[in-house]
């Protein structure tokens, strides 16, 4: 049994989180929201989970460092800034960071690798996503994580490639360009697509998240794996050994 921090745990996130903890028969030691200070309290932890915000990221790397704990991120928004700090803390103390903890979306990025090598790059690479009307930040993180996934099999840049929110006179698609589009609405937990788009012919690889459980019990399992590593900067692929 481990001693668990949830960063966040009054969101939905953070509630899903301490009932999967539960679940799996770990303890919820303590609970950080909006305004609380994470530095005394990890001191009685085992691991962190951090679903908040992307500006409390500083503080709460630093006060899992200062506890020398595990901290598993699965705060969405982060920009280079962020993962600068990632890495920096990643020296000291084990970090996961990933945009989705679903063991089903960990196994579509894989797929999306595969299936962006072995295709010509004239096959175009477009990522839909949608998820419920609360969600603040676009395009979400996974929908990044699978373009990334994407673009690393073709050996470019997302950010060079990245072609979202498009409107207007916009000119006939960019050659070589990963393209996002977001849509927003009612309660939907998390819906993702790539379609790779060639000549006549498509394929479409997607992930339909029926409930948020299914990112806490990942991301339950995604701490539990983290214990006793060594400092690094890890993934779900690595939980999964893939
Ligand atoms: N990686 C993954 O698999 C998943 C990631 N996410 C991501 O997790 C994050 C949270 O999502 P969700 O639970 O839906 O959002 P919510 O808004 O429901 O919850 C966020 C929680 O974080 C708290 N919070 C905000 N700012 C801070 C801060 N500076 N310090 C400490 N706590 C803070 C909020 O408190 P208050 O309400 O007082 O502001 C709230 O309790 C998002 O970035 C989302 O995209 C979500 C699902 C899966
Ligand atoms: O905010 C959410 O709800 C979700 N956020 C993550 C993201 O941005 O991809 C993961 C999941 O899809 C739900």
């Amino acid at each position: 049994m481990a001693q668990f921090g949830i960063i966040g745990h009054k969101g939905r996130m953070g509630q899903a989180i301490a009932a999967a903890i539960e679940e799996k028969g770990h303890d919820f030691r303590v609970g950080v929201d909006m305004g609380g200070d994470p530095k005394p309290l990890l001191d009685q932890c085992d691991v962190v989970v951090d679903f908040s915000s992307p500006a409390a990221l500083k503080t709460n790397l630093e006060a899992a460092k200062a506890a020398g704990i595990p901290i598993l991120i699965g705060t969405t928004g982060l920009e280079e800034e962020h993962f600068v700090l990632l890495a920096e803390a990643s020296k000291a103390i084990p970090v996961l960071q990933t945009g989705n903890t679903s063991l089903g979306v960990t196994l579509l990025a894989h797929l999306v690798k595969e299936a962006a090598a072995a295709l010509d790059p004239d096959w175009d690479i477009e990522v839909l996503e949608m998820h419920h009307r609360m969600k603040v930040d676009a395009p979400s993180g996974t929908a990044k994580l699978l373009g990334e996934a994407a673009a690393e099999a073709r050996g470019v840049d997302l950010s060079d490639a990245m072609d979202s929110g498009r409107h207007g006179q916009t000119g006939a698609r960019r050659e070589g360009a990963i393209g996002f589009a977001t849509l927003r609405g009612g309660t939907v937990a998390g819906e993702h697509s790539v379609i790779f788009a060639g000549l006549e012919e498509r394929i479409t690889l997607s992930h339909s998240a029926e409930n948020r459980m299914i990112f806490a019990r990942g991301a339950v399992r995604g701490a539990e794996w983290l214990l006793g590593k060594a400092a690094g900067r890890y993934s779900m692929e690595d939980v999964l050994d893939l």
